[in-house]
């Protein structure tokens, strides 16, 4: 399954995650988190990674056009929107986008395009990075292979995602140390795992 590492405020801990093998890392542009980022921040970290590490931008109901200037300005290949007040008009990006689906109960899930790739996550009043769980269940008889599966995971509880079939999985405060620094042990088993090893 492929690894989203997300949360990136440092380099130590971008460097330490591209060389235990995640294929992206997020960086979260929303000024109330405690991993907040700037652009400019995220820029001097993007401008040392090595290729074929997807770099990717967090919003919280910001216009295409923040959205757009942020994404060029810090190197984000790819943007990952969670638009509950519909201030972005999707059509109007300059990147990929991931929608996020904030899942509060099953029926979230069944009206999901099944053309379209979408990260799930828990709700939380916060946004993200709660360490709140999305329950398995609700993904009984639904195609997983287009859902990057967020919310609550560790290297603890990958084994039970393992009959879903994900198309990947993205964990911020489960690798985490404090908040905004990573544990490379953590992001080591957590990799590890996801891998089948
Ligand atoms: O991480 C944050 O602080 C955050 C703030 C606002 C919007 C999104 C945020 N994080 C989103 C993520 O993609 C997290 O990786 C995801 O919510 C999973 O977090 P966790 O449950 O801690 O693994």
């Amino acid at each position: 399954m492929r690894v989203k590492i997300c949360g990136i405020t440092n380099l130590e801990d971008a460097q330490d995650a591209v060389e235990l093998g995640a294929d992206a890392l997020g960086f979260v542009f929303y000024e109330k988190s405690p991993r907040y980022i700037t652009a400019q921040d995220a820029r001097q970290i993007v401008d040392k990674l090595p290729p074929f590490v997807q770099t990717v931008g967090l919003f919280v109901n910001e216009s295409s056009k923040h959205i757009n200037d942020i994404c060029h300005l810090s190197g984000m290949q790819m943007a990952q929107i969670i638009d509950d007040e519909d201030n972005t008009e999707f059509e109007n990006l300059n990147m990929k986008y991931l929608e996020v689906i904030r899942a509060k109960s099953k029926s979230d899930l069944e009206y999901l395009n099944k053309h379209n790739y979408y990260l799930v996550d828990a709700f939380v009043e916060g946004f993200g990075g709660a360490g709140k769980r999305v329950a398995l269940e609700w993904f009984e008889n639904i195609d997983c292979s287009k859902i990057v599966l967020a919310g609550g995971l560790n290297a603890s509880n990958l084994q039970e995602l393992k009959k879903y079939n994900f198309f990947a999985v993205d964990v911020s405060s489960g690798v985490e140390a404090s908040k905004g620094k990573k544990d490379k042990e953590k992001m080591k088993e957590f990799i590890q795992k996801a891998n089948g090893n």
